[in-house]
């Protein structure tokens, strides 16, 4: 009897961008990414964390490159992935979040995280699934959404705003990029340790609510994304285009 054969978790030979690697969660998939076998392109603007976060990679032995990048710039986003080989996996961490009760948001701070959770993601996928479809190589895009991309959150109504609209984005491309063997997805994590967290984290009230709302009881990490995103810039997620990972510990579940 012939078993069926477990799809690949490899992801040796690909090309992939990460942006928004400088830390937090873009750092933690670049790192999860490397390991498992791809060369990555580490982005975003602070070219001095980049090129830290590229060492502690190259010294463990895998690949990795630096872009300096802001993805709120069009221009270069364009121009660079243009003039790079085409990236196989694209993996979007940049984002930004500033919290206000929706009363009081500014027009300024509105523009600000519709620039790079939206518009930056939105170009991005856009100039990487060029490339793609130019040279006729399959791809995987993933987006770092939210929870917030499914759910509302106290003062926080620009930024569900913009993780929303990464959802909605995310499945009209997997319906025209599909025929092209391009997958399009989103990971949705539940509130992660990370430099954009601790305001909130440092709030012993807000510290409270989070973990009693994860059913699992205890803050995400860095490393409980990785996996996900091993898996579906990988070969295992073949067939998982439009789709939406949640690794919320249960917040959305009720
Ligand atoms: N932490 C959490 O609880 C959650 C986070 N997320 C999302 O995950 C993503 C990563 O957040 P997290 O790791 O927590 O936060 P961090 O602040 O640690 O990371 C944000 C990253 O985005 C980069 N970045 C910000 N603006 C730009 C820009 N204009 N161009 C290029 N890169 C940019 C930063 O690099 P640099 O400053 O060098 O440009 C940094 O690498 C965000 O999209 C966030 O919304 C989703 C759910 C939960
Ligand atoms: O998406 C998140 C949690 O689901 C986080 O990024 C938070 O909203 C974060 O911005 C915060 O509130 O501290």
């Amino acid at each position: 009897m012939r078993l069926p054969s477990t799809p690949s978790f490899r992801l040796d030979g690909k090309r992939a961008l990460v942006a928004g690697a400088s830390s937090g969660i873009g750092l933690a998939c670049a790192t999860a990414l490397a390991e498992a076998g791809a060369e990555v392109t580490l982005a975003a603007r602070r070219k001095d964390a980049l090129t830290e976060c590229a060492r502690a990679l190259a010294n463990n032995g895998w690949r990795a490159n630096v872009l300096q990048l802001d993805v709120a710039d069009l221009g270069a986003v364009r121009a660079e992935v243009e003039a790079a080989e085409p990236f196989d996996i694209l993996l979007n961490a940049a984002g930004l979040a500033r919290h206000s009760p929706a009363l009081e948001t500014t027009p300024a701070d509105f523009d600000a995280a519709m620039a790079v959770n939206l518009r930056g993601a939105y170009f991005l996928m856009q100039a990487v699934a060029r490339r793609l479809i130019e040279t006729g190589r399959p791809g995987s895009l993933i987006t770092i959404s939210s929870q917030m991309g499914h759910v509302g959150g106290q003062d926080r109504a620009v930024y569900c705003a913009t993780k929303h609209a990464v959802e909605g984005m995310t499945k009209a491309m997997a319906i025209e990029w599909g025929r092209h063997r391009i997958r399009v997805n989103t990971i949705c994590p539940t509130f992660i340790l990370t430099d954009l967290t601790r305001p909130t984290f440092d709030d012993p009230a807000k510290r409270s609510w989070i973990e009693e709302k994860i059913k699992l009881g205890r803050p995400g990490e860095v490393e409980d994304i990785m996996g996900a995103a091993v898996y579906l810039a990988s070969d295992a997620s073949a067939m998982v285009t439009g789709s939406s990972l949640m690794v919320d510990g249960g917040w959305t579940a009720d």
